[in-house]
């Protein structure tokens, strides 16, 4: 009978070839990759918009489960037509400019070059496409920084790119509470949409001071039958930086800074951004059914 002896040496043999590189290589090959897409009006970017990027990736890596390889920003087009929306550019540069040193975070002007304003779900379809697009030719998902830094972890482990060929990047949708309680306004979203971005994709949802997402999720068939797919980060640092807001102290001369990034402070002192006529863009338009939304309701 053939007996094995486990000696000390054969155990330090084993310990030494275990090398922090390859458990992180064999843990990427177990994790699900996860690309997190942000929508919204952007105008501007704060703060804050960059923290819900921030705040989910560390939620979903805690789960053990995931892994956040890339986080797009999408801004609405000019079609949108939002009382005060300004121009695409200068919302798609403030953005890019915030994230000149986020290796992760990246800024997408695919919706903001539409003629028309996009549902959401069809924004999310886009990326979804394109991710799965670069997956098949092997390219690289993740931004270029990213993809270097995770790569040097993850090649000593054969068989991580393998991983990566097989497809299995999710794309989830990022957004903060009061947008999933606008699923429950009439009219706002159509319910084939809210049944493919959570059912087909996820949702992240950061908690604002006076949401309960939770009660929200219990209260809606919709958003039980799909609870799963639905990922709640508390914000314990609650902090109210709306655009709205910003856009306020602007227009009355207040100061703005350490609300947004430097250069989103100093591009706005540069092009006179935020003024009380830039306000009332939009404002005599007749608004679609999607941008009436100013209070929540539950469906
Ligand atoms: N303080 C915040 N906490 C959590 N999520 C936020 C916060 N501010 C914005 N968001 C989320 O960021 C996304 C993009 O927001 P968007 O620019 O469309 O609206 P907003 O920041 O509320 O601006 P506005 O005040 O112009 O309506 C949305 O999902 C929104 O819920
Ligand atoms: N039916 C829809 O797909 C729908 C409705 C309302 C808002 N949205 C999106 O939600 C985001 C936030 O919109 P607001 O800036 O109006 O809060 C935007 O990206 C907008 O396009 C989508």
């Amino acid at each position: 009978m053939l007996s094995i002896t486990y000696t000390q040496d054969a155990h330090d043999a084993l310990q030494s070839s275990v090398t922090p590189a390859l458990v992180l290589g064999m843990e990427a090959q177990t994790k699900t990759r996860v690309v997190l897409l942000a929508c919204g009006s952007f105008n501007p970017i704060t703060n804050l918009h960059l923290r819900m990027f921030e705040l989910a990736r560390d939620h979903l890596e805690d789960t053990g489960q995931y892994r956040v390889v890339k986080g797009i920003i999408s801004a609405v087009g000019d079609a949108y037509k939002k009382k005060g929306l300004i121009e695409a550019c200068h919302r798609l540069e403030m953005a890019r400019l915030s994230t000149e040193n986020s290796d992760w975070i990246t800024v997408d002007s695919w919706e903001s070059s539409q003629p028309e304003w996009l549902e959401t779900a069809k924004v999310v379809r886009h990326h979804y496409e394109e991710l799965h697009t670069a997956e098949q030719y092997n390219d690289d998902v993740d931004t270029v920084k990213y993809a270097k830094k995770r790569r040097m972890q993850e090649d000593s482990f054969e068989g991580a790119s393998e991983h990566k060929r097989r497809g299995n990047t999710h794309l989830m949708l990022l957004c903060g509470a009061d947008v999933l309680e606008s699923f429950g306004i009439p009219n706002l979203w159509k319910q084939e949409d809210i049944a493919e971005i959570l059912g087909r994709y996820g949702l992240v949802c950061i908690t604002r001071s006076g949401s309960d997402p939770y009660k929200f999720i219990h209260q809606s068939d919709m958003l039980w039958k799909y609870r799963k797919n639905i990922h709640v980060v508390h914000e314990w640092v609650t902090n109210e930086i709306s655009a709205t807001h910003v856009r306020r102290a602007l227009r009355r001369g207040r100061s703005v800074r350490y609300l947004l990034p430097d250069s989103v402070v100093d591009y706005i002192q540069e092009h006179g951004l935020y003024t009380a006529e830039s306000e009332q863009k939009n404002a005599d338009v007749v608004l679609a059914p999607f941008q009436r939304y100013t209070s929540t309701s539950s469906s």
